[in-house]
């Protein structure tokens, strides 16, 4: 059995002046990848370019061992995808969306799950999309990307424009979703606590780079947030440090050679957040890349 949900192999592709470039990470069957990065860092144009959305897309990219190029049928089956924007007829009515896609599947069983999504989320099928506010929307097209049972789940940003009660709820059906092994999932989000609390990977794009992607615990337990005294300081350490803060008494940086502060006084420590990792390693003035 073909342990990967998802494989990139040196993906590349344009978008206007950009370029996404060597992009390489691999998701296990099973587990749930966040994907983050500053808004311009390339997330959607990657998650376009996975699917083949962008004509300008170089690289191999496998779903659960084979391409989407030539498994078009066999691959989108097992695949549930929200996008940035609403993909479907905005005229149109969920009971009409409904009937389209059931077909394609196990018609009742298909059927079923949409409606009992539809009311979990609180979405008439009755009303127009285009009558729906944002945020409902977006609750639909994650109705839509799950109403199939998929193996594999990628979203872009699908806690964007949701209250917190909607966003705990997506979350909660998402884990549920995830409760079966096999499935796997990767999700956009700039709420990096969303992540502390589902995710098992991180993925972290910067200028159409991957800058990390790695399990979450061993990145955070890699990575220190320390603050130095000014007089402990020594040139190795500051070299070491990323993203340094400076104040009237002490330095404050990411660290990620721990053992090099070994024998320093005046030194606080702290295991980083996602969102301190993703701040120290993007500002400027200290060692950029993690
Ligand atoms: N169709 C396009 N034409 C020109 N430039 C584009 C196009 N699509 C994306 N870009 C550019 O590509 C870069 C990456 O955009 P992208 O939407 O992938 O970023 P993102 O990480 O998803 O950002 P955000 O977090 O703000 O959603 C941006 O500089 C954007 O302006």
């Amino acid at each position: 059995m073909n342990p990967y949900a998802l494989q990139v192999k040196d993906l590349s592709a344009k978008a206007g002046n950009f370029q996404l470039k060597d992009i390489n990470f691999s998701l296990e069957k099973g587990r749930i990848m966040g994907l983050i990065g500053k808004n311009g860092a390339g997330k959607t144009t990657m998650i376009k370019s996975l699917l083949l959305q962008n004509p300008t897309t170089k690289g191999e990219v496998l779903f659960n061992g084979r391409p989407l190029l030539g498994n078009e049928e066999p691959v989108k089956r097992k695949l549930g995808i929200v996008y940035d924007q609403l993909i479907y007829p905005p005229g149109m009515k969920p009971k009409k969306v409904v009937k389209i896609f059931a077909p394609f599947y196990d018609r009742q069983v298909y059927i079923e799950r949409f409606n009992a999504l539809m009311e979990r989320f609180q979405l008439d099928p009755n009303k127009k999309l285009v009558h729906y506010s944002k945020g409902m929307q977006m609750k639909f097209s994650v109705v839509m990307a799950l109403a199939h049972n998929p193996d594999l789940v990628i979203m872009d940003e699908p806690t964007a424009g949701l209250d917190p009660v909607a966003r705990v709820e997506l979350l909660d059906c998402l884990m549920e979703h995830m409760q079966d092994e096999e499935k796997s999932l990767i999700f956009s989000t700039h709420i990096t606590s969303d992540l502390e609390k589902v995710a098992d990977d991180l993925t972290y794009i910067d200028e159409g780079r991957i800058i990390f992607s790695e399990e979450k615990d061993a990145l955070l337990d890699r990575f220190a947030v320390v603050s130095i005294d000014k007089a402990e300081m020594t040139d190795d350490i500051k070299k070491a440090l990323r993203g340094v803060k400076e104040s009237s008494f002490t330095f404050t940086g990411l660290l990620e050679n721990k053992k090099i502060l070994q024998g320093i006084n005046g030194v606080k420590s702290k295991r980083p957040t996602i969102e301190d990792v993703m701040i120290y390693s993007g500002r400027k003035g200290g060692e950029s890349d993690v």
